[in-house]
């Protein structure tokens, strides 16, 4: 199947994406590579780098310029300081691999993408901490939201809150169809807030209208309500989430780079100026907000009844 892929891949590349990319002299080296193949084998691999971190494994394929990047934070993938640091530090090393045009994200522990931000680290802690961690999901969403590359969400599992945002602010979502899985912001059912940021990254995604609906309900939407509502694009059999994410991939990949790109930007740059605009506030207004007594005690709450649950 993967082989299969990646000849679709190189058929892509080799139809009129590709003319577009020679009429504007925009070929990579990558691509040049692709267009020497022969399209009767399949893609050898003859590059691959794998760099595997604490709670994160990325592995990049430079033939194809492609780099997967699994979540690997057992049980949950609850998206803890560590994680989220080296998050950051990842994207920005592949964001430098000239090689690397598109990056699809995923969970080395399907059921779960991602149980969203740690509340471990969002209570019974110092003021500090909480500067400090709220600095870090700013940065991953700033550095995930802009991203030069192509970044496609393979959501294998469940992604409330926090890995909903992860997988917001990629350009595409596919999301297994297990009824099980849910996604969406679901933070008033914690007792808190999703900030203006996270808002935005919905609204900009499914609109206004469902956007209040979803966020003041905390709704965590089934694959197939997720894709009725938009906040993913195509929901497909578990087992076919990474060869749809790299079929996928292969049609953005076919825009030359530097159009789609701009575009991006062009798009998201109002978004993440806001926050821009706002960072530092944006962090006192956590800390002074999560420090509260009330939401100290509503997040202890609601890490006893998710304990309870089990029992
Ligand atoms: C007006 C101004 C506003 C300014 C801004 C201020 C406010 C703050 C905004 C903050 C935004 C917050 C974003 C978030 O992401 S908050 C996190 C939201 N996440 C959730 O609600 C998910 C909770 N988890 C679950 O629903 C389930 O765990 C599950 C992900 C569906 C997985 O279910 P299952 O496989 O059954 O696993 P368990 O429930 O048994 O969980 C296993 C252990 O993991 C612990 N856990 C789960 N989620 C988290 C988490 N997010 N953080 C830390 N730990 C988590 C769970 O307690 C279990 O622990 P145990 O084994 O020790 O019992």
């Amino acid at each position: 199947m993967a082989l299969r892929v990646v000849s679709v891949l190189k058929r892509r590349l080799g139809g009129p994406g590709q003319k577009l990319l020679r009429s504007g002299n925009l070929l990579s080296a990558t691509q040049h590579r692709w267009e020497k193949m022969p399209s009767s084998v399949g893609f050898p691999v003859t590059s691959r780098r794998s760099f595997s971190k604490t709670a994160l494994i990325v592995d990049v394929d430079h033939n194809l310029g492609i780099a997967t990047m699994k979540m690997n934070n057992p049980p949950v993938n609850s998206l803890s300081l560590e994680l989220l640091t080296n998050f950051v530090i990842d994207l920005e090393k592949l964001e430098n691999e000239k090689r690397c045009r598109g990056l699809i994200i995923t969970s080395a522990s399907p059921k779960i993408f991602s149980a969203g931000l740690d509340i471990t680290e969002m209570y019974g802690k110092s003021s500090a901490h909480y500067a400090e961690f709220w600095k870090a999901v700013q940065e991953l969403w700033l550095k995930l939201y802009m991203s030069n590359m192509v970044v496609i969400a393979a959501i294998n599992g469940s992604s409330p809150a926090g890995g909903c945002l992860i997988s917001l602010a990629g350009d595409y979502r596919i999301m297994a169809d297990n009824p099980k899985y849910t996604i969406g912001l679901n933070e008033t059912l914690l007792g808190i807030v999703a900030p203006f940021w996270f808002k935005d990254t919905l609204v900009n995604t499914i609109g206004n209208r469902a956007s209040e609906h979803a966020l003041q309900l905390g709704l965590l939407f089934s694959p197939t309500d997720a894709l009725r509502v938009g906040i993913v694009d195509q929901v497909v059999p578990e087992d076919k989430v990474q060869d749809t994410a790299l079929n996928v991939m292969s049609r953005w990949l076919s825009i030359p780079d530097h159009a789609r790109q701009l575009t991006k930007t062009m798009m998201r740059k109002p978004t993440v100026d806001r926050l821009l605009k706002q960072r530092e506030a944006d962090i006192k207004n956590f800390v002074s907000f999560i420090s509260r007594d009330s939401i100290q005690k509503s997040l202890h709450m609601y890490m006893k009844h998710l304990k309870e649950r089990k029992e």
